[in-house]
């Protein structure tokens, strides 16, 4: 589903944010990417999404070859992608409801579809009741949950978190990796790029090690479930 063969990333400025970073993730696998702020992990994310291109190696994405697709190809790689920010970027101007139909609007959806998508989105991350109410009204935890919804609501077959627990309480937490795992349990493949070992270690799932931009460990459970 995404493989990586010895990708390098380099900044503008000359910073090598990735080198020599190879991996490969099946279709429907639960995947963590872990590693010390600045290792790189949002680095990686953003070039399976192509919000950045790699400077060297190769990545297939859905048996695309991204260093092949050109730029007015990338918003049908997006179609199949989902992807969640820690600082959940949601339009506070907007309601819940337009912030997650975001996706299908562009996509240039119609309108009776949009409102049945949505609404199932908001159901499935438990804030059918929030559709109308404007994200700075909502909890950080809400907020989060408002920027799954939106992630998911395109039915993507991979799903990209950044950093989804960064500012929550535990038990939040395990609510949002509740919700990665009934996804992944259809069969979306899940990457989370997270720092939180303690719930990591108990996901009991495949994780990936950032060091300075190298990949120092691939620790694979040999099962799946949860301790
Ligand atoms: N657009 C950019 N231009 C230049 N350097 C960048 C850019 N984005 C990230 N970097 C640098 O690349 C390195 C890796 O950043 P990245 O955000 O991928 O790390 P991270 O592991 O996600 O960190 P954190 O856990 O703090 O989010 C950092 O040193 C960062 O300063």
């Amino acid at each position: 589903m995404i493989t990586f063969s010895e990708v390098h990333k380099r900044y503008a400025t000359g910073y090598e944010a990735l080198k020599k970073v190879s991996f490969h993730l099946d279709k429907g696998e639960m995947t963590f990417l872990t590693g010390h702020s600045g290792a790189g992990k949002s680095t990686l994310l953003r070039l399976i999404a192509l919000i950045e291109r790699s400077t060297g190696g190769q990545i297939i994405v859905n048996g695309q070859h991204l260093g092949r697709l050109a730029d007015n190809r990338i918003p049908y790689l997006r179609r199949d992608i989902g992807m969640t920010f820690q600082e959940h970027r949601l339009l506070f101007d907007r309601t819940v409801f337009d912030n997650v139909a975001l996706p299908l609007v562009i996509g240039g959806f119609r309108h009776q579809e949009i409102r049945r998508r949505v609404r199932a989105a908001l159901d499935k991350v438990g804030l059918l009741n929030c559709e109308k109410s404007y994200p700075i009204t909502l909890s950080g935890g809400q907020q989060q949950r408002v920027g799954i919804a939106r992630a998911v609501v395109h039915k993507p077959s991979i799903l990209l978190a950044d950093e989804p627990t960064g500012n929550l309480d535990p038990a939040l937490a395990e609510e949002v990796m509740d919700l990665f795992t009934q996804f992944n349990q259809v069969g979306v493949t899940v990457l989370i790029a997270s720092h939180a070992l303690g719930l990591i270690k108990r996901m009991g799932c495949r994780t990936l090690v950032l060091q300075a931009g190298e990949l120092i460990s691939d620790l694979k459970p040999a099962s799946n479930k949860r301790a």
